[in-house]
């Protein structure tokens, strides 16, 4: 695949590349194993905006540089007493705020791992819809034994993926499982040679590229909303609106009221 980058998209921490409908999106920090400092959130927070937004996007690639980690989680040099540090001094957590932009993203994200996924790197790539994992890769979550957790996605999403207590052993035990464990226990969807990674991936790429957009858009809604919560009902309900918007029922109201005239929806019908 030729990728190419995009001239209005400037980063430090991460890569973005595009092509054939598909955007990658690279953690570029492989001397931590990608660990992520609240400037690489930020960042990743800019390029998935772009690929939700940008109607040439169908499927979206997360994944870590290097080939030897997809993500370490937080970077543990500017941890502070309250968050990460960035360049200013603020403290944030705020990789929660990308977590939520993934589930409410209206278009299939897909991790490509390969090395390690543990942590904070560990629950980005559950928040996204599939995982293709390379038989190098190495999955865990070290927060009890770093002093840290993720009570959200990382334990509930866990839990509802794997089985409560395959979740809670994660956990409790800070172990770290290899590929065809994660495969096991349906953490991941395939596990391919590290060599294939990017070529299998892009084929479950271009499998979702050639099925619906508006089907892929609702069932994904579909799937998270009752974990969301009344964010994910409003996810699912924002895309009721906008299909409604598209009918001629929905156009009569706002017509009429641009016309200073009554809606006149007696043509509807109520269907059973
Ligand atoms: C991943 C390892 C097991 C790999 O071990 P190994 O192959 O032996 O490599 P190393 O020599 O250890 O690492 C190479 C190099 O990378 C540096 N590094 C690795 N990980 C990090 C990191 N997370 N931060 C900073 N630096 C890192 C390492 O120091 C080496 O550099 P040198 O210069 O050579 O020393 C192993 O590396 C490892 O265990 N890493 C740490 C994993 C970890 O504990 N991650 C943090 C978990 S907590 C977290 O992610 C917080 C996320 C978060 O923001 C959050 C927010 C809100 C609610 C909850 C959370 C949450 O906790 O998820």
């Amino acid at each position: 695949m030729d990728w190419n980058t995009v001239d209005t998209l400037k980063f430090e921490d991460i890569l973005y590349h595009q092509a054939e409908g598909i955007a990658r999106i690279t953690i570029n920090r492989p001397e931590v194993h990608n660990a992520f400092r609240p400037e690489t959130v930020r960042e990743l927070i800019d390029a998935f905006h772009h690929a939700h937004h940008d109607p040439g996007v169908g499927v979206i690639i997360l994944t870590g540089a290097g080939g030897r980690a997809f993500c370490s989680g937080g970077d543990q040099r500017v941890r502070g007493e309250e968050g990460y540090r960035d360049g200013g001094g603020t403290q944030h957590l705020n990789v929660l705020d990308l977590q939520r932009q993934i589930r409410t993203l209206p278009k299939p994200v897909v991790a490509m791992v390969a090395g390690w996924c543990i942590g904070g790197g560990h629950v980005l790539h559950l928040v996204c819809d599939l995982t293709i994992a390379a038989d190098n890769a190495r999955f865990g979550q070290t927060g009890p034994k770093v002093g840290s957790f993720d009570a959200g996605y990382g334990a509930g999403l866990l839990a509802r993926t794997i089985g409560l207590k395959k979740a809670k052993e994660i956990w409790f035990l800070c172990r770290q499982y290899d590929a065809r464990a994660a495969l096991e226990m349906g953490l991941v969807n395939t596990v391919v040679p590290l060599e294939e990674l990017e070529e299998e991936t892009l084929q479950w790429c271009r499998d979702m590229l050639a099925l619906s957009p508006m089907a892929l858009r609702l069932i994904k809604a579909g799937f998270n909303a009752d974990i969301d919560g009344l964010t994910g009902i409003q996810e699912l309900a924002g895309n009721a609106t906008g299909l409604f918007y598209q009918t001629p029922e929905g156009q009569e109201g706002r017509n009429a009221f641009l016309e200073k005239r009554p809606p006149d929806f007696r043509r509807f019908p109520r269907r059973p």
